[in-house]
Formats: C-alpha cells, sequence, structure tokens
C-alpha cells in the first residue's frame, strides 16, 4: 500500500478541494494584488486564473469586501456586495495571518444573482396575486379604494407577507367594520393558499364572560375537575387551530393575558388544569374601541401588533364614501327582500330625504348608517297584504326616518353652510376639499367659487384637486 505523504501534498490537495467548491475565493496580499484565486472567482470576474494573478483586486472586483479587512483588520461576514456589472455577491472575509502578524486578506464568497433576481420575481408575483386577490375580496370593503385603502394594504400584507402570516390589531369605534375586515383578512388568506379552504375561523368576544374560570375554560379549554363543573373539552383555542383567532373586545381580557402570550410564543396551549401541552397554530386577530397599548400587557400587545389596522369613524368618511355605502346598504336591503322573500324592490329616495340620511351624524357609525336605512326603507314599505304580487315599490321621504337623525342632520347641515359662508378666496383650498366632499365634480366647484368671488376656472380646479389627492 502507498501512503500520501501528507506533508508534500496538503497544499496540492487544498488547492484541488479550493478549485473545486462552490464559492470562489480571492486571497490578496496587504497591498490588495492577488496571490491566489479559484476557479469560480475567475468564473464570475469573467476571466482566467492566470489573467487575475498578481494583479490588484479592484480591476476584478471593484467593490472588494476583502479591503475592508485589510483597511479595519477584522473579518466581516455575509456582506452584500454589488460588482459595477450587476452581479451580487455574499462575501465572508477574514484577514489572513501568518506568524500573528497580518499577510492580507481572504474572501470566500457566492454569487446569488439569480436569487436576487428570482427573489424580486416571487415578490412581484406576490404583489400581484396580492392586488388581484384582494381587489375582489375587499370589493365591497366600501372604502377599500379610498380612506381605507392604506388599511386594506396593510391587512393583505399581514395575511400574505413573505414571512408568513403575522398577527395584527383592528381598532376603532364601534361599529366601524372591524369584524368585517377581520373576515375579509381571512377570506383573503384563504384565497392566496396561507389558509386552507375548511381553515376555521373563531370569534371569541372577550367581554362576553363574567366569570373569569369560566372564561378560562371556554378559551384554552379544561381538563375534568379542574373547578367546580369543568368537564373535559377542548377551548376556542383549538377550535381555531390552523385558522384565524378573532379576539373581538381584546381590551377585556384580563385575567388571562399571560396564558395567551404563552400560546402565541410557544404555539402551545395547556387547557386549565391539564399538563399536557397541545400544539396550535393560529393567526391572532385582535380588535377593539380601546387602546390596546394602554389596555394589554406589553410583551402580549408587542406579539400582536405586528400589524395595527385603525379603521375611521364614520363622520371623518368622505361624502362620496357616504354615498356607496347608502348605495351599497340600499342594494343588500334589495338583495335579502329577493333571496329571503322573492320580493322584486323598487327604493327610491326623495332627494331631501337621502340628502338628510348622508349628511346626519351616526354614534355607533357604520352599523348605525346601515340600520337607520334599514329602518327608513322598512317604514316606508306599506304593508304588504297581497303575496302575489311580487313587485314592490317603495318611496322613502323625510317623515321614514327617526327624528334624531333628522334633527342631528339639520344641525349638521347648518354648521356647514356656517363653514361654507365663512370661506374667503384665502382658503380657496378648503373650500373646494368642502364641495369635494359633497360630492361635486371639478366645474361644479368652480362655479361655486365663482359665486364666491373666487376666481378659478374648472380646469385649474380640476389641477389643485390632483395635487390634493381628492
Ligand atoms: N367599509 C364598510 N363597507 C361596507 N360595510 C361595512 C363597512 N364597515 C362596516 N360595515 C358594516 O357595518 C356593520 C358593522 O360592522 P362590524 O360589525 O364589522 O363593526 P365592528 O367595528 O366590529 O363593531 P363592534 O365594535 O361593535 O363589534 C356590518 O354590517 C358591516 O357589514
Amino acid at each position: 500500500m502507498q501512503w500520501l505523504d501528507l506533508n508534500e501534498s496538503t497544499s496540492i490537495i487544498l488547492d484541488q478541494i479550493i478549485q473545486k467548491i462552490n464559492e470562489g475565493v480571492n486571497v490578496v496580499d496587504t497591498d490588495g494584488n492577488i496571490i491566489y484565486v479559484n476557479e469560480n472567482s475567475a468564473n464570475y470576474a469573467d476571466t482566467s486564473i492566470e489573467n487575475m494573478l498578481g494583479k490588484h483586486i479592484t480591476e476584478f472586483y471593484p467593490n472588494a469586501a476583502v479591503l475592508k479587512v485589510l483597511d479595519f483588520k477584522k473579518k466581516y461576514t455575509n456582506i452584500h456586495v454589488e460588482n459595477p456589472d450587476g452581479r451580487h455577491f455574499i462575501v465572508n472575509a477574514y484577514p489572513l495571518i501568518i506568524d500573528d502578524q497580518i499577510k492580507g486578506g481572504l474572501a470566500i464568497f457566492r454569487d446569488i444573482t439569480e436569487l436576487k433576481m428570482m427573489n424580486s420575481k416571487i415578490l412581484n408575483l406576490q404583489e400581484k396575486l396580492i392586488n388581484t386577490s384582494s381587489s375582489n375580496i375587499f370589493n365591497d370593503f366600501i372604502g377599500s379604494q379610498g380612506s381605507l385603502k392604506e388599511v386594506v394594504n396593510k391587512a393583505c400584507k399581514a395575511m400574505g407577507s413573505p414571512g408568513g402570516p403575522r398577527h395584527s390589531i383592528i381598532s376603532g369605534e364601534t361599529g366601524t367594520g372591524k369584524t368585517y375586515l377581520a373576515k375579509l383578512m381571512y377570506r383573503f388568506a384563504k384565497n392566496i393558499g396561507v389558509l386552507k379552504e375548511d381553515a376555521p375561523f373563531v370569534h371569541i368576544n372577550c367581554a362576553q364572560f363574567t366569570n373569569p374560570d369560566i372564561a378560562a375554560s371556554e378559551i384554552f379549554g379544561s381538563k375534568k375537575g379542574s373547578f367546580t363543573g369543568a368537564s373535559n373539552k377542548n377551548g376556542l383555542i383549538e377550535q381555531a387551530n390552523k385558522g384565524v383567532l378573532f379576539l373581538d373586545e381584546a381590551h377585556a381580557l384580563k385575567n388571562y393575558q399571560n396564558l395567551l402570550l404563552k400560546v402565541i410564543e410557544e404555539q402551545k396551549v395547556r387547557r386549565i388544569g391539564g399538563i399536557k401541552e397541545i400544539p396550535v397554530d393560529v393567526i391572532v386577530i385582535a380588535a377593539s374601541t380601546k387602546d390596546l397599548e394602554e389596555n394589554l400587557l406589553p410583551e402580549l400587545y408587542q406579539r400582536l401588533a405586528q400589524y395595527e389596522l385603525v379603521l375611521p369613524p364614520f363622520d371623518q368618511r368622505s361624502y362620496s364614501e357616504k354615498e356607496k355605502m347608502f348605495l351599497h346598504f340600499k342594494e343588500e336591503y334589495k338583495k335579502s327582500a329577493l333571496e329571503k322573500y322573492d320580493f322584486d324592490l323598487e327604493i327610491m329616495f326623495e332627494p331631501e330625504a337621502r340628502e338628510r340620511l348622508l349628511n346626519a351624524s351616526y354614534k355607533r357609525n357604520v352599523r348605525h348608517f346601515k340600520n337607520v336605512i334599514n329602518y327608513a326603507i322598512d317604514s316606508a314599505t306599506p304593508l304588504i297584504n297581497n303575496l302575489d304580487n311580487k313587485k314592490l315599490m317603495i318611496l322613502v321621504k323625510n317623515e321614514h326616518i327617526p327624528q334624531k337623525i333628522l334633527a342631528e342632520s339639520r344641525n349638521n347641515n347648518y354648521q356647514s353652510e356656517v363653514k361654507e359662508n365663512n370661506s374667503n378666496s384665502e382658503n380657496a383650498e378648503e373650500l373646494i376639499k368642502f364641495y369635494r366632499e359633497k360630492g361635486f365634480g371639478a366645474r361644479r366647484i368652480a362655479t361655486r367659487l365663482q359665486e364666491k368671488g373666487i376666481d378659478l376656472k374648472y380646469y385649474q380646479v380640476s389641477y389643485r384637486l390632483k395635487k390634493m389627492d381628492l
């Protein structure tokens, strides 16, 4: 048998290994001149090893990380370097130390150009997917193309971010659409394949429980005998496994915040009184009318607030969005009458009644607005005594609107008139915004401004509208 003499052969063996590895290798002296390269490095630089040896590294790698090693005499790992020819590398660079002295630098690097291109293609595709899927799902969420565009965008990112779905918080006054948005996020997650078609959506109203023991056992499950009357059962968290856990009124969580934090951090739940830890994988959406930062443990708040979605009160929505909601709820009423009772309704509103509804304030926001529209249509609907006649015409007038809403609407109108009359040419922009919110186009706004002595042509108004993003 013939043994290799390792001492003599070491450098040959090492050279062969280094020439064959998947990374590029450059070794330079203290001046930055190349003293050793491998095949991959020469290939990346589109030249030959012979052509590189003895030349300065910057001739082939102008942004070489190994120069930093020489300058600062320390190692640099996982540095992203871009060559002027557009190639991207991930580089680890180390000082070359012989007999306790720096004799040069060594860089081992990998070409990630294709990986980067693929990554940006995936991100683009993902963005497109998010846009197309979200445009359908969020279609009926009025404002998704206007005041809620940013919120919807964030909501989609929370569900579809490349790093995996994230927990989120939705805040807003009562009736602003928190539950609706949470359900749309869940549908969106199913649509893009983040959740399976049969994934659960579990809604917990944290404020509904008065007894903390019962609350904890409902949410976390319980083991028989853990407290009086406790039975063996799985909790809502287990039921939400592989789906969405919607914690409504999350500020009322109180006693069991620590337990929930454990579930989120460790992805395991332990039933009350039990010892077994059951794996769970849930996306938590917490909603509240209160500031959760003030009402939850800071650690829990931080885990949940990866995405914060804030829904505005109804009064802050623009006139045109209120108009869209008005039409949407009218259509919903029509659809429901057709589906439930096969009634074909034609619903009309007298212009004044419509204006009154659109100008009123609604304490319970969108839900309130919707209820008032339903109430007004109900009141205007004659008693049906001939069930064979399935076609019905309904005309809603002022008298069908609740008195309180009419009064508030009058008050709001009065305030707008005061605002309008107090205007002057210095606040033309404010006036333009004011009329735009009433749903006026550029020509109609220009006419109104002319009447007030503000000489702006319609195209100038149109330009300002664009500038104000209105
Ligand atoms: N942007 C919107 N577009 C269309 N309908 C909406 C919108 N926002 C809310 N709604 C409707 O308003 C009603 C109330 O919404 P939702 O129940 O989601 O409010 P919420 O904020 O969860 O209320 P609460 O805090 O009282 O639980 C629902 O019927 C919902 O469909």
